[in-house]
């Protein structure tokens, strides 16, 4: 063998070990890797029905949707997304404003404790997670406080994902995982000491329907934290850029409509929860949350590099690759949003329950 030919062949050895061992092994989160990528609770071969099914809803107007069919559109989202998400960003499924001299997964952290700090948990108090995802939050949350959280979630396979997780790192006596409908919820009147959602009740189609069951849940006196994601006062409805940045992150993110960030209050008043502070945890001076959204270019090809590859072998289902790539395009809505600071992922709501509230209406 000539010189040229082991100098190739060396090269070649070198770069397939790269690629399996900094590429296909370590991602965002250990445990996960390109070739783990599937649908969720979908089976392989109706991943791309699913995603077809998905972009029907955006293609049909409005009016036509009717609000009980969001809960099924979210769930076939998250069998689409939740693998690559865990994949490509790590445990929790929401953004935090960026810190500097800090890493990701620490300003990831920060911004969960800061929810449970908000609503004051103590050790042993029940928490309600509303809409928990793979528990990212949820675990965060147990080990700061020691409260005990139970999540809930509308996608099964998310649920099997958070608890594998909370076993795995020795949290599943604090943390509890139920799958079910946050508008509609399984649990008893007054039956938790505070509670907290992060990024999840944008897919409500109605915020009153949510913060209605999540008021009835709460004891009285109990305080509710939420991070809502939120059109901001430089939102303007004539700019047709504007406009356009909105719509992509709906349909990038399974969203039946971006709220105002005036509506927000507003709502958790006319449930009858007390408002005790209100405040965009983006504005100024806070670090912009979608710089790590910019920073992941580069990943987010090689992403796309393999995930075709996987599809191609037939180890990823085929329709992966075409979620990848709205996942792509929203992630270039949502930078466009932080830049121009028309949307805000994180307007923080602190409310109360009031300590004479009456119990809920069970005839109605
Ligand atoms: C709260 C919600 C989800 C927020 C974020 C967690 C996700 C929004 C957009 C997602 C992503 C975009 C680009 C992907 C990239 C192309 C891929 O290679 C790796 C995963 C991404 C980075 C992915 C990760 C999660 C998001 C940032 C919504 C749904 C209400
Ligand atoms: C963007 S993820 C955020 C998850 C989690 N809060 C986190 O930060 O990692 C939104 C979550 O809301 C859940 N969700 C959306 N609509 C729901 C509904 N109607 N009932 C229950 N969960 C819902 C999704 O299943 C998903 O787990």
């Amino acid at each position: 063998m000539d010189s040229v030919a082991l100098w190739c062949t060396g090269a070649l050895i070198a770069g397939g070990i790269y690629w399996f061992v900094c590429v296909m092994g370590p991602a965002e989160q250990k445990g996960k890797r390109a070739t783990d990528i599937s649908g969720g609770s979908i089976s392989a071969d109706k991943v791309q029905d699913n995603y077809d099914s998905y972009w029907s809803f955006f293609r049909r107007p409005k009016e036509i949707e009717t609000k009980e069919k969001v809960p099924d559109f979210v769930d076939t989202f998250y069998n689409l997304v939740t693998d690559i998400y865990e994949w490509g960003w790590g445990q929790s499924f929401h953004f935090s404003p960026s810190l500097p001299g800090r890493s990701d997964a620490d300003a990831t952290r920060l911004h969960e404790e800061m929810a449970v700090d908000l609503i004051r948990a103590s050790p042993g108090d029940r928490i309600l997670d509303v809409g928990c995802g793979i528990g990212g939050p949820m675990r965060a949350i147990a080990a700061h406080s020691r409260a005990r959280v139970v999540g809930i979630t509308i996608n099964e396979y998310q649920v099997d994902r958070a608890r594998a997780h909370n076993k795995k790192v020795g949290l599943d006596a604090l943390c509890e995982v139920v799958c079910g409908n946050f508008l509609q919820m399984p649990f008893p009147d007054a039956s938790f000491d505070g509670a907290y959602s992060i990024e999840a009740t944008c897919h409500a189609p109605r915020l009153d329907d949510v913060y209605a069951e999540v008021l009835r849940v709460l004891k009285p006196g109990a305080l509710y934290v939420s991070y809502e994601w939120v059109t901001t006062d430089k939102y303007r409805g004539d700019d047709l850029n504007h406009v356009d940045i909105i719509q992509g992150i709906e349909r990038g993110d399974a969203l039946p409509g971006l709220r105002s960030h005036a509506d927000i209050a507003a709502t958790a008043r006319r449930v009858g929860f007390e408002v005790l502070e209100e405040r965009d945890l983006a504005a100024p001076p806070a670090g912009p949350w979608w710089k790590r959204l910019k920073m992941g270019r580069i990943a987010y090809w090689r992403n796309h590099m393999l995930i075709k590859i996987s599809a191609a072998l037939g180890v990823a289902p085929k329709g992966t690759v075409d979620v990848h790539d709205m996942l792509f395009k929203t992630a270039d809505y949502l930078t466009r949003g932080g830049d121009t600071g028309i949307f805000s992922p994180m307007h923080m709501i602190l409310c109360r329950k009031p300590k004479d509230s009456p119990p809920a209406d069970s005839s109605a």
